[in-house]
This record gives C-alpha cells, structure tokens and sequence, in this order.
C-alpha cells in the first residue's frame, strides 16, 4: 500500500545545492524532501534517470518517511573521505574536509583524464593519509578489461583495498577479478548492484569480492538488507550524494548490518557547500552518527529551488508514484 499522493506532495520542499568539487558530472545537487509519519524523507533520484529508475527511489522515500526503521547494531558508522577527479595538487584541500577518516575512496577513470592523473591523484592521496591509510578506487565502469588490468597493474604499488567497478557488465568483472586476484586486489560491484534487474546475481556468478548498496536505488532499507543477505558477501553501504536526510537512510542501513567490516561512503554531504539542517551528517573523528534529520525551514528557504524546477520535480513525484501504483496493481489478483 502506498501512502495517499497528496500526504506526499503536501510537504514536499526541492533544494537546490552547489557542489564544493565537480562530482559526477554535477556542480549542483538538486533533491526533494517531504516529511512522512515516521520522519523527514528524501527522493533524490540523478535527473537523467527514467520513471522506472526513479520509481525504485520513491519506494525508498516512501518506506523511510512512512514505516520505522529496523532495529540496529551500531549508533554510528566508519566513514570514507570520497575523492572527486580533482588534481593531485588539490587532494590536501579535499581531504581537510573528512576529518579523522582513514579511508579514502578516489575517482578514477574520468574520460577527460588519462592513467597518470589517476596515479598522480593515487599517489598524493597515499602520500597524504600514509601507510596506515586505506584507499580505494571507483572505475564506475568506464575501463575495458584490459584497460582496468594496466591501470591496477600501475596502482596496485599503493596498497588498494579494492576496486571498485572497474568495467560495465558482470561478465567484465568476472573476468578482471581472475586477472588481478594474483594481486590480492578485491573486486567490488556497485553499478552491477544499484542498476541491475537483479541486484545478487553479481553475487552468485562470483563476479565480484564484495557489494557497494545504496538504500535509495534499491528501494529501501528493507529491499537492501533483503539484497544484502541474498548476496553473501560483505558490504560497503554508501550514499547517492544525498541532504543529511538521505544520508541518514544510508546511515540506518548501515547500522542494520550486523557486521560491517570496510568503512562506508557516506560522507558526501562534505561534498556539499552546504546542507539543509543545522546539524549535518558529517565526519567527525571519521564517524557519523545515526540518526533522523529535520530539516531546518530557513535553509530549505534559503536553498529553495527555482519553481520551474520544483513543478517539475513535483511531475517526477507523481509519474513515480503511478509507476508504482501501477506495478502494485498488476500485482494484486483480479477479482
Ligand atoms: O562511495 C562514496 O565514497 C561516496 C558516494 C559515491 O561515490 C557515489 C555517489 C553517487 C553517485 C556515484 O557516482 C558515486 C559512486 O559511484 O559510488
Ligand atoms: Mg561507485
């Protein structure tokens, strides 16, 4: 059952908020929120994305505004400094923004950079965290295989944790995860996870040595515990570049899992100048903490977007919700 679409659209607030690092191809995160009987909720699907996409987004908002969250295992979560394609020289000045993490997960690949930048930025990165740091790499893709062999061949010398989507399909990282493993270099899936029809089959075909899972793009909490455990493999959760309001859905998805060995990429809202609450998701000894977020009603003025934008977001809301409301009637027997 959903929640009436006017109980939806009847809170409903669209920011609109600049990036502090070009990220993803974005320079300006616009999201919505609206507030549900269990709390503030955000749906913040990429604007590219279709209606089917997004339609799992809104199952995600739906179920962490209008039902409780699990029980947990932890009040706050290990986090990861995330390292936009930004150049070697500047990598001090990002990582001044996580403070206490003790991971740091680098974008690599960028289609208007080569394989020495990505070791330039590797490397400023391993220079600054030193031996005791973790650091990881996100391909989100956009390797061939052979691609992806030479580039982990040229950063294995920095210690990875693992890499992260290095090519596009399940076959690609099949394949690249028995080419390095002689490395000791772990595979981990996101895109295969987040976009997939079928979230564990990277899992089950052994293509990968653990999973990235976003409550958002898997329609919740709940969809992802159920991913997580079908999957059985260790998890790193992450965030889709969320408000602390999103954050916090990753947040309590992370402190679901009974165990959580690598630290989680929900530190993104340092990647915002600014947030929607006074009281942010941020790292802070390279924590967050877990928690609910309200949002603060002058910085939801302040951050409003343009109302074109938000007519339009509001369309987005509804196409979702017919989307879904469709599926969930196709689902119940006819009478
Ligand atoms: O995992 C992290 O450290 C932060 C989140 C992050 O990297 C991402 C968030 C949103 C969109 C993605 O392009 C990106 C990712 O690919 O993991
Ligand atoms: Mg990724």
């Amino acid at each position: 059952m959903l929640p009436p679409l006017p109980d939806i659209l009847s809170t409903l607030r669209v920011v609109s908020l600049p990036m502090t690092h070009r990220f993803r191809g974005i320079d300006v995160r616009e999201v919505a929120l609206f507030e549900g009987p269990a709390g503030w909720t955000e749906f913040s699907p990429f604007v590219e994305y279709d209606t089917a996409e997004a339609s799992a987004w809104l199952t995600a908002a739906l179920d962490f505004g209008w039902q409780q969250t699990p029980a947990i295992f932890r009040s706050s979560i290990r986090v990861n400094a995330t390292m936009p394609v930004v150049d070697s020289s500047r990598v001090p000045e990002v990582l001044a923004r996580f403070p206490g993490c003790r991971t740091v997960k680098i974008k690599v690949a960028d289609p208007g950079q080569g394989l020495t930048d990505d070791v330039a930025r590797v490397a400023a990165v391993r220079k600054y965290v030193g031996p005791e740091g973790r650091i990881r790499v996100d391909a989100n893709g956009l390797w061939t295989v052979d691609e992806a062999e030479r580039a982990i061949h040229a950063l294995a010398e920095f210690d990875l944790e693992y890499v992260e989507q290095p090519c596009e399909t399940v076959e690609e990282l099949a394949d690249i995860r028995s080419r390095v493993a002689y490395m000791g270099v772990p595979i981990a899936a996101d895109e295969s996870v987040r976009k997939a029809e079928d979230p564990a089959r990277v899992a089950r075909v052994g293509a990968a040595d653990l999973l990235v899972v976003k409550a958002q793009p898997l329609g919740g909490i709940r969809r992802a515990l159920d991913v997580i455990e079908e999957a059985g493999l260790p998890v790193v959760v992450s965030s889709a570049l969320e408000t602390s309001v999103g954050i916090s859905m990753g947040a309590y998805l992370g402190a679901a899992i009974d165990t959580l060995p690598y630290d989680c990429g929900l530190a993104t809202v340092s990647l915002l100048t600014s947030d929607i609450t006074a009281e942010p998701l941020l790292p802070h000894a390279g924590t967050i903490d877990v928690r609910r977020v309200v949002p603060d009603p002058e910085l939801l003025d302040r951050f409003a977007a343009e109302p074109a934008r938000e007519a339009w977001w509001r369309g987005r809301i509804v196409d979702s919700y017919r989307f879904l409301d469709d599926a969930l009637a196709a689902q119940r027997p006819s009478e």
